[in-house]
This record gives C-alpha cells, sequence and structure tokens, in this order.
C-alpha cells in the first residue's frame, strides 16, 4: 500500500479481490496505524511491518518523479530475529525489484523511530513551508522540529518504546544526507493544495499525550495550524457568502 491516509480505506476496497490466504502486504504510509487498519480489514493476509525512509521524491507535473535519494524500505515481523519465511520472500522479491531494503530485528522501535521523524520535520517544513536544509541549520524550523520531536519521545516512553537521543542523533545522520531544498511529503501536500496527514503525527501524539495525562502543547498547536490550512485552501475554492 502506497496510498495517502485519507484515501486508504477507499484503496483496500480496490484491493480486496487480490487478497487471499497468506497473501503478503506491505504498507509503506506513515505513521503508526496504518498496518491495524489493513491487518482488521484482511485478516487472512499477512500484513508485515514497513517504513519507507531516507527518500526526497517529489511530484513533477502529472507524471514525472524527480529525487536524488532513492531511500529504502525497512521492512519485517515486530521481531526479526529469526526471519520468517514471509519476510525472506519479500526480500527476494524486493531484490528482483532492484529496492533497497533492510529487516532491523526490533521493527516497532523502527516504525517509532520514523513516527518522531515524521512528527517533526514533516510538520515544521510544512507549517514554515521550508526544505530539509531550515532542518539542519540552527533556526525557527529546526527548533520546532526539536520540540515536537521531544513531544514522542515523552509519549513513547510510557509506551513501552525506549526512543532517546541516540535516534534523534540518527536522524540528524539522515538529515545530513537530504538535498537542502528537498522536500518533505507533507510540505508537497501543503504547497499542492492537497489535504495533510496530520492526524497521523501531530493528532496522534495529542492522543496519546491525552491518553497518559502528557501536556504535548506544540503538537497540538502544530495539528490546529495544519488542519488550519487545509481548511483555509479548502474555503478559497468554495464561493463565501
Ligand atoms: N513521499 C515521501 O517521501 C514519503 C511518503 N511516505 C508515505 O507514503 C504514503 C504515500 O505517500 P506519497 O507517495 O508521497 O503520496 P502521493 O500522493 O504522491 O501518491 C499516492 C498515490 O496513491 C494513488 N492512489 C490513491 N488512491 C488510490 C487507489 N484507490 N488505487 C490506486 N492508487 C491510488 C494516487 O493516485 P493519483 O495520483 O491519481 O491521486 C497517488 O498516485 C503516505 O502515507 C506518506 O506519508 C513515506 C515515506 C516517504
Ligand atoms: C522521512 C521523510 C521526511 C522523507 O524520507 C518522509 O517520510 C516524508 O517526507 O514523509
Amino acid at each position: 500500500m502506497a496510498v495517502k491516509s485519507h484515501h486508504l480505506d477507499e484503496a483496500l476496497d480496490d484491493l480486496a479481490p487480490l487478497v487471499g490466504d497468506g497473501t503478503v502486504i506491505l504498507s509503506v504510509l506513515n505513521g503508526l496505524t496504518s498496518e491495524d487498519t489493513i491487518a482488521a480489514r484482511f485478516p487472512q493476509a499477512h500484513v508485515l511491518l514497513c517504513i519507507a525512509l531516507a527518500m526526497d521524491a517529489r511530484r513533477d507535473g502529472e507524471r514525472g518523479v524527480l529525487w536524488t535519494q532513492v531511500g529504502r524500505l525497512d521492512f519485517g515481523e515486530a521481531d526479526n530475529t529469526d526471519p520468517s519465511a514471509d519476510v525472506l520472500r519479500v526480500q527476494k522479491a524486493l531484490d528482483r525489484a532492484g529496492l533497497a531494503w533492510t529487516t532491523p530485528v526490533d521493527m516497532r522501535h523502527a516504525m517509532w523511530w520514523k513516527f518522531m521523524v515524521n512528527v517533526g520535520a514533516n510538520q515544521a517544513t510544512a507549517l514554515t513551508r521550508s526544505g530539509y536544509g531550515a532542518l539542519r541549520d540552527p533556526g525557527g524550523t529546526r527548533d520546532l522540529m526539536l520540540a515536537l520531536i521531544h513531544e514522542v519521545l515523552a509519549v513513547a516512553a510510557v509506551e513501552g518504546v525506549a526512543l532517546d537521543a541516540e535516534d534523534v542523533a540518527r536522524w540528524e545522520q539522515v538529515l545530513a544526507g537530504q538535498p537542502a531544498d528537498g522536500w518533505t511529503s507533507m510540505r508537497q501536500d501543503v504547497e499542492a493544495g492537497r489535504t495533510t496527514e496530520v492526524d497521523l503525527f501531530g493528532g496522534t501524539v495529542v492522543d496519546l499525550g491525552r491518553k497518559h495525562g502528557i501536556a504535548t502543547p506544540y503538537n497540538q498547536a502544530a495539528a490546529w495550524a495544519l488542519r488550519g490550512l487545509t481548511e483555509a485552501g479548502a474555503r478559497l475554492t468554495t464561493p463565501q457568502r
């Protein structure tokens, strides 16, 4: 699955005729929830965990895609100490397709790491309409990213996921390889006037914060501002009284 979160239900309807017993499904959707949604819809399938990272693809007109970093898929079972037969099959399929992959031992941690990156980088660059360079250079966009990430570390801890400064440092290493003027997918959505995936990012942090009694003011403000941008775009295309 490689659609935006607001198209997932419709895409699963389209996929239904192709899914049989033991069909293996990978979801590159960002956020923590798409695998559960797919598994609930297709209990007969085997939904592996997956993240897509270190890429900077950008649409160019209707059909073109520009990129400098091809990125990779990290995927597998929650615990890949002893890779399952389906994981081995998918590794081979990705090799045949020429797609880079790894199968980290602890995929739950990998999913949360990616969630942390998206909550910080996507929301900060979409709000300040900046590229990856602004996440590296001292300034407002970087400070916002770090504040948003800090709240993810706090909710991760009570969810039993050990995310810490080393994980932030690992994101900084990936960031160092991204082009200064490359755009996160959320910035691309904002520029194109498309609905954003804010519910997968700030919205989820706010919900988890509420569940555990942890204040998440930066993510709350980011979620309001990003929803406000989509609403403002809708007002521009709908005649106002
Ligand atoms: N872009 C990135 O760098 C990264 C994105 N992700 C995540 O991957 C997911 C996809 O993002 P991205 O590729 O950027 O999104 P895009 O909007 O660029 O692409 C999504 C594609 O899904 C197609 N689509 C929508 N509904 C259906 C359907 N029912 N059947 C078939 N195709 C459908 C759309 O078609 P159409 O063009 O006709 O609308 C579109 O081409 C998101 O969750 C994103 O967060 C993860 C890592 C990196
Ligand atoms: C990690 C990042 C920022 C690019 O690989 C991404 O996931 C996105 O743009 O949605």
